[in-house]
């Protein structure tokens, strides 16, 4: 089946691995030739002809440290831009208009009066050469299934369908997403997707792109938060008696989903958190950040200042690994800092380390570093007593002085194990009503510290008649639970026993 796509893509470079000439019908919906020469009817009168108005001098290339070397031939750069512009003029004598550099179509951007927002952290890219780095460093190939955040201009996004991918594309701002959806009406290997990527329900989206390759055609083009919902409800096979379908299902064949963008900065550690526990959908994440954050993301040696609940987090859940740098001059606006480009290859599920609980271990991992400067003993109540802590590191064979800074991910997890044995045990004594802590009982140092000792902990008030009360047996079932322990009644299973 042939693939519709932009003039540029479809006659230009290789795009689809099973182009024929694109259908007549598709030929006529390109933006170059429905556009006229013009300003587009109903928008201001801005000059369309001659040179697209460039906004700085070429800037100095970045230093890079990971560049792939794969030589890749260079779009020829036409005079003008690309969205909303006359047909570039046949460059390289195949009769294909040359792919529109990413600095022309910025600029058109700004031509047309469209101004980059501070608050979606729009610093385009405007170096073809660094896009093409990103997308061959990403091993993105003929048919790979791509979800791109923030396509914004559409610059990483031609590259990526000029390699053939299948693009799913998330956009929050309504302008540029309007301009894409216009540039790439009838391109079906592009799905865009209007909506904030933190709350259209990601997770559905990239499940329901997973599920289309699985079983064909997508459906048509959705938008505002919800929108993954309604992709996956599209994409979800026929419900069977044999095989449980729906939220949860991962297809048992299906391939695997890259994710490639160049991130507004201010949604990289909510997008992170949303999808590095994606491995079981998702083999890779290659992303352009903060040069600063990219280097502390995958730092890999505790005991610096830089070592933080994030990098136990990241090593959790994936191998980070820093690409190449890329001078902040590429991106317009000029940042103040340089960028990178980092590649998360995504651990799945079963190759994690294995913990009592994997929000349990989050949560202990947390608050071990939310005081970085105190001691493990003293930062992890009321997680857990100081005498437990201190135990539960020197059976780790670790310092009962540490702190966080001075653990590995493996360390974290071998301690999350002593405390988990020990919390069970004395959540089981104070759930058997034993009263018998002896300053380890959960209920001891729990949520309502103090009172818990009075009550059970020390064998004192009600415990030492012979039975924990109520009241702390539901306390240490109730952090037994938060601990993800997943030993002992829940509460209300505990308040049903009284
Ligand atoms: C750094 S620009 C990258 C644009 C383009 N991909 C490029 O490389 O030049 C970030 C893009 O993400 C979009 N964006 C910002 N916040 C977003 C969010 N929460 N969800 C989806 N897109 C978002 C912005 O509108 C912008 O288009």
């Amino acid at each position: 089946m042939p693939c519709p796509s932009p003039t540029w893509l479809r006659k230009g470079r290789s795009a689809c691995p099973s182009v024929g000439t694109a259908p007549s019908h598709l030929v006529s919906r390109t933006s170059a030739s429905r556009r006229p020469s013009g300003p587009p009817s109903g928008r201001r009168s801005f000059p369309a002809t001659g040179p697209a108005r460039q906004t700085r001098p070429p800037p100095a290339p970045g230093p890079r440290t990971d560049a792939p070397a794969e030589p890749e031939p260079e779009p020829v750069v036409p005079g003008v831009g690309w969205m909303w512009q006359p047909a570039a003029a046949p460059a390289n004598g195949s009769g294909a208009p040359a792919m529109p550099s990413a600095a022309s179509t910025v600029a058109n951007l700004y031509q047309d009066r469209i101004r980059a927002k501070k608050s979606l952290g729009q610093n385009f890219m405007t170096d073809d050469s660094i896009l093409r780095d990103l997308v061959v460093a990403a091993g993105v190939g003929p048919g790979d299934l791509v979800l791109e955040v923030g396509p914004g201009t559409g610059n990483l996004t031609k590259h990526l369908l000029a390699k053939g991918a299948h693009v799913t594309a998330v956009e929050k701002d309504d302008t540029l997403y309007g301009r894409l959806s216009e540039e790439y009406d009838g391109v079906s290997t592009l799905r865009l997707v209007r909506g904030d990527a933190l709350e259209v329900g990601l997770e559905d989206v990239i499940r329901s792109m997973v599920e289309q390759d699985r079983t064909g055609p997508s459906p048509g083009p959705e938008a505002g938060p919800g929108a993954g919902q309604a992709l996956a409800k599209a994409a979800a096979p026929e419900p069977s008696t044999s095989a449980p379908a729906g939220r949860g299902a991962v297809p048992a064949a299906g391939r695997k989903v890259k994710v490639v963008a160049n991130l507004p900065y201010n949604i990289t550690k909510d997008l992170l958190t949303m999808l590095l526990p994606l491995g079981d959908l998702i083999s890779d994440l290659h992303i352009m950040i903060q040069h600063e954050a990219a280097e502390r993301l995958c730092e890999r040696t505790p005991g610096g200042p830089d070592w933080r609940a994030a990098n136990i987090r990241t090593l959790f859940y994936c191998k980070p690994k820093y690409r190449f740098r890329i001078s902040r001059f590429k991106y317009d606006p000029v940042p103040g800092v340089d960028g990178a480009l980092v590649t998360f290859s995504l651990l799945p599920p079963h190759q994690r380390p294995p913990v009592p609980s994997e929000r349990g271990f989050h949560e202990l991992v947390l608050k071990a570093f939310s005081e970085r400067r105190k001691k493990m003993r003293n930062s992890l109540q009321p997680l857990a007593s100081a005498e437990q802590v201190q135990a539960a590191l020197a059976a780790c064979g670790l310092n009962v002085d540490a702190r966080a800074q001075d653990l590995t991910l493996d360390q974290f997890v071998a301690l999350s194990w002593r405390l988990h044995e020990r919390q069970t045990a004395a959540g089981l004594r104070l759930l058997e009503g034993g009263g018998q802590g002896q300053g380890q009982g959960v209920g001891e140092q729990g949520p309502e510290k103090g009172k818990g000792k009075a009550e059970g902990g020390k064998g004192k008030g009600k415990g030492a008649a012979g039975g924990t009360s109520a009241k702390a047996r539901r306390r240490a079932a109730a952090t037994v639970e938060e601990l993800g322990l997943g030993l002992g009644p829940g509460p209300e299973q505990a308040a049903e026993q009284e």
